[in-house]
């Protein structure tokens, strides 16, 4: 039976991977938050493989604050791209398969059309530059990695836009939205279950691919579907703004092409429809 370790398994993604789990009894899965495995520990890593013998490690522990990342820049680059190549080191080793998540905001987004992999990057906040430097230190390491970029990630667990924008209507507060940013928005889940079947599948295409739902929004449109969906469109205040104070610089447009991963995987789920799938899902919980 394949050996699964799941880094970072407090995290949204983490926990949508233990969702899973159980609907894949071929695989055993190890799930080790930040306190079990920091895998910015180089022998702690080292000694957790040799005793564990993993064939796949999913890592989706990162620094994920964009903007206290303006004033943690080492340890953004730390967790995001020194420990990202701990860990490609440590599979290389140990023969195991790496997937590593990464992010849209690698690109600048002064782009007019969406993303494919072979775009140039030119991350524009430290976030996406520590993102960046972790995808190279795996790709300049490994060869069986699997590198999903991912952008706008929201689920039921965690701190997401998602569940603030929930909490906030829930709260009939006024809402100002930035219409400036051009993107799209995925649910974490349909990431986890994408992941999960292709290693079922035992795929071996290597690479990087781009992995957001389809479709494109803005982060108004966003929070707009969210409360039409929750049914609080009458009570809240939602008003679009052209801009919204933030630490870090977004880019504008970070629509990433699913043409190359749907192309080897299989089709992916839209944005509407994979939101509004979540939301009557927790209604009935
Ligand atoms: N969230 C998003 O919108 C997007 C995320 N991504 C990427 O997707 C992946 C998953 O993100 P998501 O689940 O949303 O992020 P979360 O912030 O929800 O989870 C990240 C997890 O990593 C853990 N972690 C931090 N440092 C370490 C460490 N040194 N060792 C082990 N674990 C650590 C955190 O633990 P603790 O809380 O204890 O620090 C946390 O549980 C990340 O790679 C992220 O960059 C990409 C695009 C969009
Ligand atoms: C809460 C809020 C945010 N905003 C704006 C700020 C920002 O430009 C945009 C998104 O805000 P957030 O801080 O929630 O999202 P942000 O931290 O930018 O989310 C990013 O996280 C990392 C981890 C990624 O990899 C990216 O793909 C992306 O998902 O919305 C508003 O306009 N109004 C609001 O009330």
């Amino acid at each position: 039976m394949k050996k699964i370790l799941v880094t970072g398994s407090n995290g949204q993604l983490g926990q949508c991977f233990r969702k899973y789990s159980s609907q894949y009894p071929e695989f055993e899965f190890l799930f080790c938050s930040s306190k079990e495995l920091d895998i910015t520990k180089e022998e702690v890593v080292r000694s957790y493989f040799e005793k564990q013998q993993i064939d796949i490690c999913i890592n989706t522990a990162a620094y994920t604050n964009v903007e206290q990342a303006e004033n943690e820049k080492e340890k953004a680059f730390l967790v995001n791209a020194e420990a990202a190549g701990i860990l490609a080191g440590t599979c290389k080793e140990y023969r195991t398969e790496l997937v590593h998540i990464s992010t849209d905001y690698v690109f600048d987004g002064r782009s007019k059309s969406s993303y494919s992999e072979t775009d140039e990057v030119n991350p524009i906040n430290v976030y996406g530059a520590s993102k960046l430097k972790g995808e190279e230190n795996i790709q300049k390491t490994l060869d069986k990695y699997f590198i999903f970029r991912t952008s706008w990630l929201y689920s039921e667990f965690g701190h997401n836009f998602f569940n603030t924008i929930r909490k906030k209507a829930k709260e009939n507060a006024e809402l100002n939205i930035t219409t400036s940013q051009l993107g799209t928005p995925t649910n974490a889940n349909d990431l986890a279950k994408y992941v999960l079947k292709l290693l079922k599948n035992g795929s071996k295409a290597y690479g990087l691919y781009h992995f957001s739902n389809l479709g494109e929004a803005t982060w108004f449109d966003f929070a707009q579907e969210i409360i039409l969906g929750i049914g609080k469109i009458d009570d809240v205040n939602l008003k679009k703004t052209g801009f919204y104070k933030t630490l870090a610089v977004r880019p504008e447009n970070s629509v990433l092409s699913k043409e190359k991963v749907q192309n080897h995987f299989g089709p992916v789920p839209e944005w509407k429809e994979s939101l509004n799938k979540l939301i009557t899902e927790l209604d009935k919980a």
